[in-house]
């Protein structure tokens, strides 16, 4: 059975319509959450969604409780995670406005803790191709029903801020790295799904041109919060026609996203460190 896991970025701190909302409070031997998680359902899809920032934008970029966030949505049954960010764009025709599917990451972030498995209970998952495809294409028909310009593939660079771009990284970012798009929150979040194998989608609502554009000056958070605000509204409508689209039930993920720790443990059973396999009771239930 599906659930579907929402993460609200800048402007997006809480949407409407849900049957039986509630607010959850979930605990996570990881720490706790960024807020509670709104719980309900969306013509009998049941959701959560949890405001990455928490509400009233708590949170920066580099203290985000990444894995408590990640965690509590796997603790919640949530098997697809439709993570939604306000971007920068590096296109000409990913304009601010558009929502770009990510497929691809290039991950500049410094010291945020990336990974649930670590000293006694090592794990390597692969992240060739970090996105659920099945997924992209689900929220894309959503997206193009809701009246969203939307481009269906791009690679989103993430960066550690909390300052934007200089221009020289911006430049870099675009015409070095062929990067898409922009945003300082992505990443660890796209490694961690991954790693509990949950089905994973960045949408980048473009809210500026970053730094590169000659027309455009420097990004300003006053012009972000403007176009982020009229995302935010965009993003409610994706959200609302999504549940039209995401099939009820579910069978293996085609991509393996549902699979990915199969395999990818190497500690040695007796070697196991059982501090830690109590803290991954939730993300690695399936394979421990
Ligand atoms: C509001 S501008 C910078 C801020 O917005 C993005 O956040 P999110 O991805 O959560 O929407 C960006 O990554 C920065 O954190
Ligand atoms: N230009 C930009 N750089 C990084 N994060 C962003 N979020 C929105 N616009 C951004």
């Amino acid at each position: 059975m599906t659930k579907l896991g929402i993460i609200g970025g800048s402007g997006l701190y809480q949407i409407d319509g849900l049957e039986d909302a509630e607010w959850q409070s979930v605990d996570s031997p990881w720490g706790a959450p960024s807020d509670d998680i709104l719980t309900g359902t969306l013509d009998g899809l049941p959701l959560a969604f949890l405001p990455r920032h928490g509400r009233g934008h708590v949170h920066a970029p580099d203290t985000i409780p990444f894995r408590a966030n990640i965690d509590a949505m796997k603790r919640l049954g949530v098997t697809d995670i439709v993570s939604i960010s306000a971007c920068g764009s590096f296109r000409e025709e990913m304009a601010p406005g558009d929502f770009v599917l990510v497929d691809q990451y290039i991950d500049r972030t410094k010291g945020r803790p990336a990974s649930f498995f670590g000293t006694g209970c090592v794990a390597h998952v692969s992240l060739a191709h970090p996105a659920c495809a099945r997924l992209s294409a689900v929220v894309g028909q959503a997206a193009r029903a809701a009246g969203i310009t939307t481009h269906d593939t791009g690679t989103y660079l993430a960066m550690e801020g909390p300052q934007f771009s200089s221009l020289a990284e911006s430049r870099l970012y675009r015409e070095t790295l062929g990067c898409d798009v922009i945003g300082m929150t992505a990443m660890p979040e796209a490694r961690l799904a991954r790693e509990v194998e949950i089905c994973y989608l960045t949408i980048a609502m473009i809210t500026d041109y970053d730094s590169w554009h000659p027309d455009h000056g420097t990004v300003s958070i006053t012009d972000i919060l403007k176009t982020a605000h009229a995302n935010a509204d965009k993003a409610r409508a994706l959200v609302k026609a999504l549940p039209a689209h995401l099939p009820r039930g579910r069978g293996p993920c085609e991509y393996g996203c549902d699979r990915a720790l199969d395999h990818a443990i190497l500690t040695a059973p007796e070697a196991r460190d059982p501090d830690l396999l109590a803290r991954l009771d939730a993300i690695a239930a399936r394979v421990l």
